[in-house]
């Protein structure tokens, strides 16, 4: 892999310029029949109308979720608020392991030496929003009375069921089934994400094969009980690869109100500058909140997730002291960006630009989008981090 750094990577953004663009981006009639004659106005325009558009429906959902008409409307709707995470699982399952590495960059092989948990434990990692996390000790499992569930259930986003495929899991999925159908009658707006874990110790035909029939066996039951409709997201996952980030990444975007409109941005990024894929990557822990709509590969996001870490390993030895970061982004200078090319052709290769203190923009290029194309690259990209800075905003 050969890198190809500008010479100076920590160079400023060209300032964009609002004038007529071939690589503009342009939203489709259909988003803009409210304002009929926006659809011919120019990008920034029409960045800021979505940007208006999402902001009225969030207030709309506001007020109508004040007035009590949304409430428990839809399990899996998105709620307002952070994403509020609680593990759960059985003994030694890997419930501290899976937090510690994603959340606070624990070194997989250092979870060997995790202490047990014995009373509820809270953290909080403070990113582009704050994600609370919460771990139940296996001892809370089978709901004592001294267990205060308003005060655990009550305002998580979602729980995540550890299974380890290399205990017992028969005992691990009869726990499952009655933490479920506890939360299907109690608090029906929680979502239920398993992850089958610990799959790095299967060969890869049993890992297929395990990760079916756990995902059968819990069907099966919860239809036997009379809970067929809850929705249950299955992951297999390992701390020792990606695979626990990817599901991180999809659990986590479930719980964000800003998903719709981060995804509508990344797709008209893509079809405009001819992108293949584009991730808008958590900087710190490498999930990834938002990507476009085309097929997303593991290997993709593998690629990604390593640059990310080369940028900032190397942003942190030859980084700038930045002054205002919000006056920055506005000014469309003192912006972090890089790229790397991953063939000779030099066709595919990988931008990286930083949206802001948290949020970095990793787009693997495809043919037709090539380097000499950068500046009308920039110019889009800059439009779109203008647009997500005021989403988030909000
Ligand atoms: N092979 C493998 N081992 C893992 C994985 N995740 C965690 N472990 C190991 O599993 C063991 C238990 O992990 P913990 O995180 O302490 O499990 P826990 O569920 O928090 O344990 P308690 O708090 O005691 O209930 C540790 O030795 C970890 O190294 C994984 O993906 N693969």
């Amino acid at each position: 892999m050969r890198t190809l750094f500008s010479e100076n990577i920590l160079s400023p953004a060209p300032t964009p310029v609002p004038q007529q663009n071939p690589f503009e981006l342009l939203f489709p009639s259909t988003l803009s029949n409210a304002s009929s004659s926006a659809s011919v106005q120019s990008s920034p325009n029409q960045h800021e109308w979505l940007t208006q558009h999402w902001q009225n429906q969030q207030r709309a959902e506001n007020d109508a979720t004040n007035y009590g008409s949304t409430a428990s409307s839809a399990p899996l709707t998105r709620r307002k608020g952070n994403p509020k995470l609680l593990f759960m699982g059985l003994r030694k399952s890997g419930k501290s392991s899976v937090q510690k590495v994603v959340f606070q960059k624990m070194s997989p092989a250092d979870t060997l030496f995790l202490e047990p948990t014995t009373r509820i434990e809270k953290a909080s990692l403070q990113s582009f929003v704050t994600i609370d996390t919460a771990e139940l000790p296996t001892s809370l499992l089978a709901s004592p009375p001294e267990l205060d569930h308003h005060a655990v259930f009550s305002n998580m986003g979602a729980v995540i069921w550890i299974l380890d495929v290399q205990d017992d899991y028969l005992t691990s999925i009869a726990s499952l089934i009655e933490t479920t159908v506890f939360l299907a009658e109690h608090y029906p707006r929680i979502n239920i994400d398993v992850f089958i874990h610990k799959i790095d110790g299967l060969s890869e035909e049993y890992k297929y094969d395990t990760f079916r029939e756990v995902r059968q066996r819990v069907q099966d039951e919860l239809s036997d009980v009379g809970h067929a409709d809850k929705s249950v997201s299955y992951y297999q996952t390992s701390i020792f690869d990606h695979s626990i980030f990817e599901a991180m990444s999809k659990v986590v975007q479930k719980l964000l109100p800003q998903l719709p409109a981060m995804e509508t941005l990344l797709n008209k990024l893509c079809s405009t500058c001819r992108i293949q894929k584009a991730y808008l990557f958590d900087t710190s822990s490498k999930i990834y909140v938002a990507t476009d709509a085309s097929p997303t590969f593991l290997r993709d996001y593998e690629v990604c997730s390593d640059y990310v870490d080369v940028v900032v390993d190397i942003k942190q030895i030859y980084g700038w002291q930045q002054r205002d970061k919000t006056q920055a982004v506005e000014d469309g200078g003192e912006i972090g960006e890089s790229m790397v090319t991953c063939d000779h052709s030099g066709d595919t290769y990988i931008y990286a630009r930083e949206i802001n203190d948290h949020l970095s923009l990793l787009c693997v290029m495809g043919k037709g989008s090539s380097a000499d194309k950068r500046v009308l690259i920039d110019y889009n990209v800059s439009i779109l981090q203008t647009a997500l800075v005021k989403v988030f905003r909000v």
